[in-house]
């Protein structure tokens, strides 16, 4: 008697499981909006951070359906588009990182904000703007197919949900008439653009030489804009014809907030819990925007602020708080080298003990040694009751298993739990960001890797 043929086992491709993940997810997200009554943000509406609907996307079961979604759909595109397809419109990003620099450094977004969702002609965009007309086409019809503006009639052109987060919140006459106070006061996000499509920009294309060049210059930044082999990039920003690009960046680091976890601040530390009156100390604070969260989320704890940076940037931090926060007398600013001891110190200052010390994106620029000083003076200046706040992201690997031997293994957290399959484990298009800012910084040594900055 023959044998009896195996039972064939059904199974599912993996367009089948991204749509089901899509699908349960998507189902999760239409729950948690219904039972609130709120509406979903629509694609075609300015973006408000203050709308209801808003808040409700860091929920986090539904941040964890939406990260869901986007890994799948990106995972999907990935397995339907033929796949040279794919790689050339990765190769040809570089257009789509030029067209978003020129929309923000133009006030494209303040332009059609300022005549509403019936659109405006590509001839009045073109006279409001001083750029062509020609190139404005092909840059809002590049980005629109983005989804970043929209064309509603043709050659007629408006905001939508992701092009309205680059409006500095002044209307388009203001800024023209003053444009080196342009970014002055704004939620830094246009700054982050602008820096983004300058120094990173350009630095980026240089990255190629650098890798194929081991022996030559290996930091891309000073290849790109010639800067000799001792300055860094803060160097560089502090010469005086870099002071508008030393104030954007400051500004830029504001915007991160918001490209990062911006709720990962609240959700690692307890500040509710420290002492009413306890000094926090942010170092290399840039425009004292971490710690300007925190009094704001706990404003009965009247905590006392000291922001340091470098002189010039520290400037930037006064006009800052005076801006968006000019009530609060409870700040202070020192121009202090963080490489140097730290002045903050317990025997100091007899009141103002330092209870906390945040170091926000800092670590990761700096090689071993200048980390391990930095880290060094903060110690030597603690109490027994300080205690130090280091954000920065952890970089996961992109495949599933972990054998328990890697860093982030050590460090409680760090180890997320994998994303479903078929999604990578890292959760693919939903984790990019931290690869972008990853291939940003030179947090390695520059003797021997190949960085941008
Ligand atoms: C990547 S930014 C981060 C700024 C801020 N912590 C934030 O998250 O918005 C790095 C900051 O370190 C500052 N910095 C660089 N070198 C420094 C030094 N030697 N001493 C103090 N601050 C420094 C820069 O001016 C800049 O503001």
């Amino acid at each position: 008697m023959a044998a009896p043929r195996p039972k064939r086992r059904y199974l599912e491709s993996p367009l089948r499981a991204l749509l089901n993940i899509i699908s349960t997810s998507v189902d999760a997200i239409d729950a948690a909006y219904t039972s609130t009554n709120l509406p979903h943000p629509s694609l075609d509406a300015p973006y408000d951070p203050h709308a209801p609907g808003e808040a409700l996307r860091s929920v986090p079961r539904v941040a964890a359906a939406a990260k869901n979604i986007i890994g799948a759909a990106a995972q999907m595109i990935a397995e339907l588009e033929h796949p040279f397809q794919g790689v050339t419109s990765t190769a040809y990003a570089f257009h789509q990182a030029a067209a978003i620099s020129i929309a923000s450094q133009l006030d494209l977004s303040e332009i059609l904000h300022d005549a509403g969702p019936s659109g405006v002609a590509l001839d009045e965009i073109a006279s409001k703007s001083g750029a062509s007309e020609v190139l404005l086409a092909k840059v809002l019809r590049l980005l629109a197919t983005q989804h970043i503006f929209r064309e509603v009639k043709p050659g007629l052109f408006t905001n939508n949900r992701l092009s309205s987060t680059l409006s500095k919140g002044k209307p388009h006459y203001v800024l023209a008439r003053s444009p080196e106070e342009r970014l002055v006061g704004t939620s830094g996000r246009a700054a982050l653009i602008e820096f983004t499509g300058d120094e990173c920009f350009k630095a980026s294309a240089a990255l190629v030489d650098a890798a194929l060049d081991p022996k030559g210059e290996q930091i891309a930044l000073k290849r790109a804009f010639g800067i000799g082999p001792s300055e860094s990039l803060f160097q560089w920003h502090a010469r005086p014809e870099n002071k508008a690009r030393k104030e954007r960046f400051a500004c830029a680091m504001q915007g991160t907030t918001e490209s990062d976890n911006s709720e990962g601040l609240f959700q690692g530390f307890e500040w509710g819990s420290l002492p009413h009156g306890a000094s926090l100390v942010d170092v290399g604070s840039g425009t004292g925007g971490t710690l300007m969260r925190v009094v704001k989320r706990y404003p009965e704890h009247k905590f006392r602020i000291v922001n340091q940076d470098l002189d010039g940037v520290i400037e930037t931090a006064k006009r800052y708080w005076k801006t968006n926060l000019p009530t609060y007398d409870r700040v202070s600013f020192q121009t202090h080298d963080f490489l140097t001891p730290q002045p903050q110190t317990c025997a100091a200052t007899n009141y103002d003990k330092p209870r906390v010390f945040v170091l926000r994106h800092i670590m990761h620029n700096w090689p071993s040694a200048q980390a391990r000083a930095i880290l060094r003076h903060l110690r030597a200046a603690a109490g027994s009751e300080t205690q130090l706040v280091v954000l920065e992201s952890a970089l996961p690997v992109v495949c599933r298993e972990s054998d328990g031997t890697s860093d982030h293994d050590i460090v409680p957290g760090a180890v997320r739990p994998p994303a479903p399959r078929p999604l990578l484990a890292n959760g693919g298009r939903a984790s990019a960001s931290i690869y972008r800012m990853d291939m940003t910084v030179s947090k390695q040594d520059p003797s021997l890797h190949v960085n941008l900055f």
